[in-house]
């Protein structure tokens, strides 16, 4: 393989790119501040094992078919392996077949067979196979053919690809001297990803060879019995946790609604009731496992150990034991249990799933680490079993790992956005090309400064296990958020995730890294054995990852069958794509900014200055997605949201201060730091970074927030985010502020917020039907205009909508979002004008404010419609009392739109769910839908997926050999 330039990165715009979806508690207090010290230099614009669990003859059989091979070429094998890996604990599967009994816990389906090796070995086989399936598979193989079979089937009569049974005389250490360092760390480097690619094909096969064991959660932990695909996840995570050949941990990638919190629930309760078992029967033993725990969070990643950079491995002695009662301390670094990260909008909820599913007999201790008067104190978060925090504050707490890996200069941004890469403009990447050197040198002077510096308590203890809820949080991986992330110091490492990847197969690199999945967890390693070989063939390519993958993640739709039954028994969703037209007004509206627009491209384009201009054209392209819902929106905001707080502040700053601030934000470049979109109602902060407000009020969770904005720690709070009509009119001492972008302050119709456009229209008209459908139920009257009028005249539209007939169980509620809040503003507007009973949930309400319009809309009859922001709303929360969602507008990945329309569609959901996505026809929307389309395959192709969620083609061995024996 080539090596690549690591040193030449070309990525995007010098923005990091972070979306949390944290939400806020704004302070009600103004701070003392100092001024930040750009501000001094106005015009600089500087920015600022258990093994024993699974004896089952089953399973372990099955490693054993492969893995007792590996163990008669062992000599060679161990000779090949990195430093790295011989540090790895071996499994017990290993060793040669011995018949064992089948754990209490573990319930395996199918029958088993027994089986003898070329090498004389007797093997015990699991899996659904019959006397036909056997038949079957005979004549399979009498035909020579075997590439569509499921490998588990297949791969008994296999033979392991050469490489795994001897030694490649490439690998062997052939170093030319002693002054041939450069050469010795570069064979040592290529050897040890070798290496590792082994366990990653070994994980692959034990993976494909094990695919229905399910773990039984003894009586009396849990308040409701585990589903059959989440007792199958328990088994899977158990064995990740315990077996694992590479990191310890995995992705849990089950599509939303289908149970992850509640199986790794499951996870906590099995590993803390086991090892409470075990301690008390076997207490030598117990001292023999925790050794290798402490030699498992350092081996994690060789390269990349975040421990190293965070923290003095000798401070980190965490024992095995999860509960509290049994957890030893070392003499720094507390051991703690488990810390789930999550959305601040989905914190509460975990609080409620660890209440209500865990038995009263057996309940876990469980901390919401949250708000500005948690504790100070690493001992006291070590006394939970639980931790429960956001990702906001782990990216506060933890000092982040450098920025080790370069990119290929693929353009971030414009991947984000669905845009060539030739939109790249950031040219300003720090550069370190050493990855192992600095690793190392990371290990003393980061970890110290965590123990001395005062980093928060969430990086002061070492945590037996970690879980990323939502762990696309961290799909960018050169964010605050996934550098932070991966610091933490963790025994197992979990991400949880509906919707890994997002934009591209990137994002996987992020989850790699924090999970410390060797060979991929080095940037280098993952571009050349992953990115690189889907670049050249990418049907070898993309299987090549399916099996990465298939080591570590364990992902069912909700279109999967286990034994030819669907995974879960929900409702069908129907999706109804709502093609809509603009009004006449609209389209003059809309045709003079799109000819404005092209002409502004073209003059780029003519100029060769089309990088140069990425955020101007992203600017050109939000317009036309804002004018497709109303184009209200494309006008500027002429309210000012942020508050007297930054009002007074303003007032006191000085006047050149407030001069740059303004020029910051007024830039047709500026993007706002954290959605990475061009800002919706931009606001900027004293420290000068420019969001969306909704966006920056996701942070403004307490006094501990601050900045998101790269290399910023600045504090955040009311008081120092300023918008546009504040700053002007604190300079111009004209206290209503001067009028928003001239472009758009014509009085015509369209731009008045009486106005109802084609898709609040078509809502409305939605709406409408539902209210006679509901009324029918109640025996209440349809839909009242303003003057209480039955509501008539709706401009015909093209669609129709299957809406769902089952009002047996109350009225039928409709979900609405958009991603943008003056959308939800003007929507909010009709439904007073109709009287239509809502509540609505965005970005700058209090976390308490949405748990409530949550709840109401939950339980209130009266409660039909839900007004939510794309931003702050799409992830975690159950909102099963709706069967209707709507779409206003089109986000650039689908993920985040399945993700919210999920809210309705999971498990608890009795009726069937209807999804309308209303698009304006003839638009800038047509192309976002096509853009859409190719990332859904994209995502489809990497997970073997077919566009229905099923798993259209399976890896087979022969696969696996071809994509890893290179
Ligand atoms: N075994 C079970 N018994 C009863 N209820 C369950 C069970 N498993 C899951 N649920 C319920 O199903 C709903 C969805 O589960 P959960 O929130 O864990 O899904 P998820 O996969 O984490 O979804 P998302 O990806 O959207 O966060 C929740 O209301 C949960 O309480």
């Amino acid at each position: 393989m080539e090596p690549i330039d690591i040193s030449s990165s070309d990525s995007d715009l010098d923005v990091e790119v972070t979306r949390e979806s944290d939400a806020s508690h704004t302070r009600q207090s103004v701070n003392v501040r100092t001024v930040p010290q750009w501000a001094n230099k106005l015009g600089t614009n500087s920015r600022s094992t258990d093994d024993k669990y699974f004896p089952g003859n089953g399973n372990g059989g099955q490693l054993r078919t492969v893995n007792s091979r590996i163990a008669n070429a062992s000599a060679d094998y161990e000779k090949l392996s990195s430093q790295q890996a011989l540090k790895r604990t071996l499994p017990v599967s290993l060793e040669p077949y011995a018949p064992s009994t089948k754990s209490n816990n573990l319930v395996e389906n199918g029958s088993s067979s027994q089986i003898h090796d070329s090498y004389g070995n007797s093997y015990h086989l699991a899996g659904p196979s019959t006397s036909n399936d056997k038949g079957y598979m005979r004549d399979y193989y009498a035909k020579g053919n075997d590439d569509d079979i499921m490998m588990y089937e297949n791969s008994r009569n296999r033979v392991l690809p050469p490489s795994l049974m001897h030694v490649k005389s490439t690998s062997l250490p052939q170093f030319g001297g002693p002054s041939d360092s450069g050469y010795r760390s570069a064979v040592t480097e290529e050897r040890a990803a070798e290496t590792d690619e082994r366990l990653v094909y070994q994980a692959a096969l034990e993976d494909l060879y094990q695919p229905k064991v399910e773990a039984a959660v003894p009586d009396g932990l849990l308040s409701v019995p585990l589903l059959r695909h989440q007792k199958i996840a328990l088994a899977w995570m158990l064995q990740k946790e315990t077996r694992s050949l590479h990191c310890l941990g995995g992705i849990l990638a089950d599509d939303q609604g289908l149970g992850k919190t509640v199986s790794v629930i499951a996870l906590i309760q099995m590993q803390r009731s086991l090892q409470l078992k075990t301690k008390t029967e076997d207490t030598c033993n117990h001292k023999t496992e925790a050794l290798n725990l402490d030699d498992d969070d350092d081996n994690g990643g060789a390269n990349l150990d975040s421990a190293n950079q965070t923290g003095e491995s000798d401070d980190f002695k965490p024992v095995p034991e999860v509960s509290t009662s049994t957890r030893a301390f070392s003499q720094r670094r507390p051991a703690a249990g488990t810390l789930v990260v999550c959305p601040a909008s989905v914190l509460r909820q975990w609080a409620r799933e660890l209440e209500d599913k865990v038995s009263d007999e057996a309940k876990l201790s469980a901390l919401v680490y949250h708000g500005g008067t948690r504790t100070k104190d690493p001992v006291e978060l070590a006394k939970y079993d639980v931790v429960l925090t956001t990702y906001a504050i782990v990216t506060n707490e933890v000092p982040k790992q450098p920025l080790v890996d370069e990119d290929d200069g693929d353009g971030k941004n414009g991947e984000i956005y669905g845009l060539s890469s030739q939109f790249s403009t950031n040219k300003k990447r720090k550069k370190i090309s050493d990855v192992s050197k600095r690793g190392k040198k990371g290990r003393k002077g980061n970890g110290r400064s965590c123990i001395d510096s005062g980093c928060g308590p969430l990086a002061k203890v070492g945590w037996f296990r970690v879980v990323l809820d939502e762990a696309q949080t961290i799909k960018n991986h050169r964010t605050q958020v996934a550098r932070a992330c991966s610091s933490l110091r963790a025994k197992r490492r979990w991400c949880l995730s509906g919707t890994p990847i997002q934009n591209s197969i990137d994002d996987l690199y992020s989850y790699f890294r924090f999970l410390k999945y060797d060979p991929y967890a080095v940037y280098k390693s993952f571009y050349n054995t992953i990115k690189i070989p889907i670049s050249r063939n990418s049907l070898h390519g993309y299987k090549k990852l399916q099996a990465v993958l298939r080591a570590i993640m364990l992902r069912r739709t909700k279109g999967t069958l286990i034994d030819g039954e669907p995974i879960i028994n929900l409702p069908p969703k129907t999706i109804c794509m709502a093609k809509v037209d603009f009004s006449i007004e609209e389209r003059g509206f809309y045709k003079m900014l799109e000819s404005d627009s092209f002409k502004k491209f073209k003059a780029y384009a003519d100029a060769g200055t089309v990088s140069q201009n990425y955020a101007n054209i992203l600017l050109m392209l939000l317009r036309l997605r804002q004018a497709c819902d109303h184009p209200q929106l494309v006008k500027e905001y002429t309210s000012d949201t942020v508050g007297k707080f930054s009002v007074e502040m303003a007032r006191s700053l000085p006047r050149d201060m407030l001069i740059d601030l303004l020029s910051r934000l007024e830039t047709s470049t500026a993007i706002c730091c954290a959605c990475t979109d061009p800002p919706e109602d931009p606001v900027v902060t004293m420290c000068g970074h420019v969001f969306c407000y909704q966006c920056v009020s996701e942070y403004m969770t307490g006094d501990e927030n601050t900045c998101p904005a790269p290399r910023c720690k600045e504090q955040l709070g009311d008081d120092v985010v300023f918008s546009k009509i504040t700053l002007r009119s604190s300079i111009s001492d004209d206290v209503g502020g001067s009028p928003g972008n001239s472009q758009f302050t014509d009085t015509s119709m369209v731009l008045q917020n009486e106005f109802v456009s084609a898709k609040i229209r078509a809502v409305l008209e939605i709406l409408q039907k539902q209210c006679v459908l509901n009324s029918s139920i109640s025996g209440s009257h349809g839909l009242a205009d303003s003057n209480g009028t039955s509501e008539e005249g709706f401009i015909a539209t093209t669609y129709t909508t299957v809406h769902s007939k089952s009002p047996t169980a109350g009225p039928i509620k409709t979900i609405i979002f958009s991603q943008w809040t003056r959308m939800l503003d003007l929507v909010e507007f009709s439904m007073r004008q109709h009287s239509i009973e809502y509540r609505r949930l965005d970005g700058t309400m209090s976390l308490a404010s949405r748990d409530r319009a949550v709840k109401d809309f939950n339980t209130d009859p009266e409660i039909t419609v839900m007004l939510m922001s794309l931003k702050a709303g799409n992830l975690g929360l159950n909102m099963v009392a709706a069967c209707h969602v709507i779409l206003l507008d089109l986000w650039w990945n689908p993920t985040t739109e399945d993700q919210a329309v999920d809210r309705a569609h999971r498990i608890g959901q009795t009726r069937p769910v209807t999804v309308t996505r209303i698009t304006i026809k003839d638009t800038v929307e047509d192309k976002i839908l096509r853009l859409q389309e190719d990332k859904r395959k994209m995502v489809a192709s990497a997970f073997g997926e077919d566009q229905g969620g099923g798993t259209a083609s399976r890896l087979t061995v022969e696969d696996l050999k071809f994509l890893f024996m290179v």
